[in-house]
């Protein structure tokens, strides 16, 4: 039996498609595979028993990526599956930045008793005036998943949309309207836009990208959006920029004790992902990649170990090594099959930095001499018998 722990609530979509040979537990210690949204495990102690994470959802910064890859546990997310909920709600707080439409709703909330709220409104409708969106620029920093459909839809609403990714994937290029401009430098979008959103995960080089210095190089009355990570926003210096006015809004799904009382603030809980689709989405995503991980022992949408698929195994057995990328791992691995007298039928082997990942299917049983053998090897560091 295969034991699974959720470390957050995950949809009943996904879950339900776990077969008999599965079972929840809610004792970490046991799990053989778990599930979790955005609870914190870089403090909790990974047992002999874990064989994979699933995070459903697209950011792992709260999953200790490096530790799990040294105890061979298998970290995946769930590419794309919640974009378009999050790119739902950049768009509306593209809108509630332009008008004011949340002061205008308190207001109506305030006056509701108000017996001829309906001719009174007509004179308080000028206090939340604002602006359209159709016309302004609109610059995306990262255009993965959710970035780039922020810009298809932007474009789509008559906005001129700057697009900046160093890092684009084929398919991400592929996917882009040819309405949006390719930017080659982040100072052209800080100089040029009126609203600014940032789509990036939370890496060395993109913690804090929003400071004073970048906030300097911005145009005066400067909207800034940020569903990604608050980590990717300096606060201090967000909070003076909106002291000043140089900032007119931040809209953030990321309030922490600063930003939730900073004046101009527009926030809201980690709501992106939060609708029924999204979570459907992404729990569907993550248990199909646990399914297909423990019992066929493929690799698909890993954030620390490399792709790596043979499909479903229809010989006698298939043996996966979780192993350092180092020389001569293959030529170890065959000649402890051979030594054992089995011939292998079926091999991968990929790598992805200082890790790798091999799958052999056998013609004969894997013995427990065999398991041994391998796990002697310098640099290996799981094996499994998949079948
Ligand atoms: N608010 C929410 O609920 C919510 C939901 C989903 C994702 N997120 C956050 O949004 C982030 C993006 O999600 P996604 O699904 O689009 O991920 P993604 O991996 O599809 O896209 C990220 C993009 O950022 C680009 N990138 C990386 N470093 C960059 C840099 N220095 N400058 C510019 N671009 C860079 C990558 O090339 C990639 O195209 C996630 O990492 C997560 O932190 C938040
Ligand atoms: O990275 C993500 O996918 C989002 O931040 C969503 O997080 P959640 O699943 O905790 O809502």
């Amino acid at each position: 039996m295969v034991k699974v722990n959720c470390l957050n609530p995950i949809s009943k979509v996904g879950t339900s498609k776990f077969t008999d040979n599965y079972e929840f537990t809610d004792n970490f210690e046991e799990a053989n595979a778990v599930l979790v949204r955005s609870a914190a495990m870089h403090d909790m102690e990974l047992s002999d028993n874990l064989l994979a994470v699933a995070r459903a959802g697209a950011g792992v910064n709260n999953i200790p990526l490096d530790k799990c890859a040294e105890k061979g546990v298998v970290v995946f997310n769930t590419p794309g599956a919640n974009a378009n909920g999050v790119k739902e709600l950049v768009l509306c707080g593209m809108l509630l930045a332009s008008r004011d439409i949340i002061g205008g709703n308190k207001w109506v909330e305030n006056n509701k008793e108000d017996e001829n709220i309906n001719k009174t409104m007509e004179k308080a409708k000028k206090n939340f005036a604002g602006n359209e969106i159709m016309g302004k620029k609109l610059g995306v920093i990262g255009l993965g998943a959710i970035g780039s459909l922020i810009a298809n839809a932007a474009t789509e609403l008559g906005m001129e949309v700057y697009g900046y990714d160093p890092f684009i994937s084929v398919d991400g290029a592929w996917r882009l309207s040819s309405e949006v401009k390719h930017v080659n430098t982040r100072e052209e979008i800080y100089k040029e836009c009126d609203f600014i959103t940032v789509h990036t995960p939370l890496l060395d080089d993109t913690r804090e990208m929003i400071n004073k210095d970048t906030i300097a190089m911005m145009k005066d009355g400067v909207v800034i959006l940020n569903f990604a990570r608050d980590l990717l926003v300096c606060d201090d210096d967000m909070i003076a920029a909106l002291e000043s006015g140089k900032v007119k809004r931040y809209v953030t799904d990321f309030p922490n004790a600063k930003i939730a009382k900073a004046k101009n603030v527009i926030a809201t809980p980690h709501l992106g992902a939060s609708t029924e689709e999204s979570e459907d989405n992404c729990a569907v995503m993550a248990v199909k990649e646990l399914k297909d991980f423990i019992e066929n022992g493929n690799i698909i949408n890993s954030v620390n170990y490399p792709k790596c698929d043979l499909g479903v195994c229809d010989k006698v057995t298939r043996i996966t090594i979780c192993h350092k990328n180092i020389p001569n791992m293959i030529g170890q691995l065959s000649s402890a099959v051979a030594a054992e007298g089995m011939n292998i039928s079926d091999m991968v082997d990929k790598s992805r930095g200082d890790y790798a990942y091999t799958i052999m299917d056998l013609d004969s049983k894997a013995t427990a001499e065999l398991v041994e053998k391998i796990e002697a090897i310098e640099g290996v560091i799981k094996v499994r018998i998949v079948k």
